[in-house]
């Protein structure tokens, strides 16, 4: 039997070379920041409200630009499920910090791939592959 995908959104990020990643608390690996819409809202209001909540900053909705669609097996599932993630760049205003469920952030390079879930690690390989992150 199948099971439902994940619809997800994530904000691609990258600044020195390196990839914004959020670690929730309670969970071991470095998410994509984002996360799942909710009912009725689109790709630009749910991901500019899940960034304001993990990162406490603001992204710019004119400047949205879509970057890449990922389906990977979700992180933290047993019945194989997968997310679907939709990926964008945005200016921000404000510097990112951790908001109240997040236990950190961090800037990881191809290197540090194995700190994430599949979906992570196929972004930092195409950034890799584009020579945009290290
Ligand atoms: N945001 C994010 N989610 C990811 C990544 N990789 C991955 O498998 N996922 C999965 C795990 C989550 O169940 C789901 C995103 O949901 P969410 O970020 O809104 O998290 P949530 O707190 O609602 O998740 P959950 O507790 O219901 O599992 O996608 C990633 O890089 N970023």
């Amino acid at each position: 039997m199948s099971v439902a995908e994940i619809d997800s959104l994530a904000w691609i990020h990258v600044r020195d070379r390196r990839l914004l990643s959020v670690r929730t608390e309670g969970k071991a690996k470095f998410y994509l920041p984002g996360g799942k819409r909710e009912p009725g809202e689109g790709d630009v209001a749910g991901l500019c409200r899940e960034i304001r909540e993990e990162l406490g900053i603001e992204l710019d909705p004119p400047s949205f630009r879509f970057f890449a669609v990922l389906n990977e097996q979700a992180d933290g599932y047993a019945d194989g499920r997968r997310v679907r993630m939709t990926c964008y760049t945005a200016d921000h205003r404000g510097e990112p910090a951790p908001g109240r469920e997040i236990a950190e952030s961090a800037w990881l390079s191809s290197a540090d791939a194995h700190l994430c879930p599949p979906a992570g690690r196929r972004m930092l390989g195409m950034l890799a592959d584009a020579g945009l992150v290290d």
